[in-house]
């Protein structure tokens, strides 16, 4: 089995008397999607925020492939390969759906200007940036700007331009929140297709049940802050805890 690409150790954040991630300790590896569950307020996105490096821990550390990264901005985490969603906010609204993906894959070949100046890398670009959207099925709204798509298809623009920056680590916050029952299914497809390759750890944040059933390899439960359950998920959905917290349904009630 590969080392973990991604591990958090005693990671804790307190708010003032608030602790709202409490000393989570936790591995991923290559070729396994986790999603991480819990009830509001538990903890998930707070955890995100610690990892992408919106936020610094109080306490523990975070690595990459070994290394430590607590100390890093996001911009620098990014560029060591954790590739987060961010909801429409990496989106240029302006440009068109096409240049936007080209603008993620120059972003990753940290393109200068020599490269701007030479029109054959500029063409094997633009032959990278269609090859995503036609993953992202977006091709037929390539010259579209960016604004003018659906919300659907913005968040589908969205992850095209994430995987076209080819990160190790890939972490979605809720990324059907918002969408009509007609969109969501072509988001987990392209989840789905990511999870395909095995160089690639995935986590999720989610709360819909269908969405965790479909796609995970393994579940983590946070509770106010606290890691309460990891494991595969029809052992971690079996565990009382779970369904108690999560699922809303009592050991007794259940019995009844
Ligand atoms: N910047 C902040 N300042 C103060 N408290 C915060 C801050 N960010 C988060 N919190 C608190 O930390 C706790 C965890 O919040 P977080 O958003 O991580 O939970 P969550 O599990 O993602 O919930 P949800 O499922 O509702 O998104 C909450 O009590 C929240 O109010």
């Amino acid at each position: 089995m590969p080392g973990p690409s991604l591990h958090t150790e005693n990671l804790t954040i307190r708010f003032g008397g608030h602790t709202a991630v409490d000393n989570v300790t936790c591995a991923f590896r290559p070729g396994e999607l986790t999603v991480i569950v819990g009830p509001n307020g538990a903890g998930k996105t707070t955890w995100f925020n610690l990892v992408s490096g919106q936020l610094r821990p109080s306490e523990g550390r975070i690595f990459k492939d070994g290394q430590d990264i607590t100390g890093l901005a996001p911009s620098a985490r990014a560029k060591a390969g954790i590739g987060r969603a961010f909801q429409l906010t990496n989106l240029f609204p302006r440009l068109s759906v096409l240049e936007n993906v080209r603008l993620a894959v120059q972003a990753r070949q940290g393109a200068g200007p020599s490269i701007m100046r030479r029109a054959a890398a500029l063409h094997d670009v633009r032959a990278e940036a269609a090859r995503h959207l036609e993953s992202a099925r977006l091709a037929a709204v390539a010259d579209y700007p960016a604004a003018a798509l659906p919300h659907g298809d913005q968040r589908k623009l969205e992850v095209a331009m994430l995987v076209a920056m080819q990160p190790d680590i890939y972490m979605f916050d809720e990324p059907t929140a918002g969408m009509s029952v007609d969109e969501a299914p072509a988001i987990l497809d392209l989840i789905a297709e990511i999870k395909k390759d095995t160089s690639k750890t995935v986590l999720l944040v989610e709360h819909k049940m269908d969405v965790v059933r479909a796609l995970a390899d393994r579940i983590v439960v946070l509770h106010n802050g606290e890691l309460v359950a990891d494991g595969k998920p029809d052992e971690v959905m079996a565990l009382d805890i779970v369904r108690e917290i999560y699922l809303g349904v009592g050991a007794d009630e259940e019995a009844a």
